[in-house]
């Protein structure tokens, strides 16, 4: 089976504490109840960039142009007991917009402080990748859950 192709965009700023990211409650869907990325599915036809602008969009009302994105990189999210839920994540990140987050049925989203992310309410292997992305790092990881679908089982760096 084919790993379906994503994209997962975080929305960084500068508070009064420190950085924040915006991530959202997921209303609906994969990952329903979690506290997500904003992002999801590329549609045939499109770019990473113009899936990711559009979900963000749909997902929030934000509007971002290709110049925004800054480009951190890859996570592929491997599920051996449901292979079905395989996916191949390309993650940017932003600095500049326009709009303010609102929810949508999909998401509601929220702020966080980098330095306080909210994991135990995230997928369990936000940990393994979601810092190094928010300090402006980029990723190219594979991370292998557990036969749960929700521990990690592994997760290896494909950077040399
Ligand atoms: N293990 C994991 N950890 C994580 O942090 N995010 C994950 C993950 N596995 C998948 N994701 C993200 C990537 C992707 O942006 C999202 C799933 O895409 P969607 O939100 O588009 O899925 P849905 O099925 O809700 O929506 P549709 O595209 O409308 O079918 O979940």
């Amino acid at each position: 089976m084919t790993a379906a192709d994503v994209t997962l965009c975080f929305l960084l700023r500068d508070g009064a504490d420190g950085g924040q990211v915006l991530l959202g409650l997921k209303q609906k869907g994969f990952g329903k109840g979690k506290i997500v990325g904003i992002g999801g599915h590329v549609e045939a036809g499109e770019t990473a960039v113009q899936a990711v602008i559009r979900e963000v969009l749909e997902e929030t009302g934000v509007v971002l142009v290709p110049g925004d994105l800054a480009d951190a990189g890859a996570v592929h999210f491997v599920f051996p007991a449901r292979p079905e839920w395989d996916m191949k994540t390309r993650l940017f990140t932003a600095r500049t917009w326009s709009g303010e987050p609102a929810p949508s049925d999909e998401i509601i989203p929220e702020w966080f402080r980098v330095d306080t992310l909210p994991v135990e309410r995230m997928w369990q292997d936000a940990d393994h990748w979601l810092p190094v992305v928010l300090e402006g790092g980029r990723v190219n990881i594979v991370v292998t859950m557990d036969a749960d679908n929700e521990s990690v089982a592994s997760s290896e760096s494909l950077l040399p």
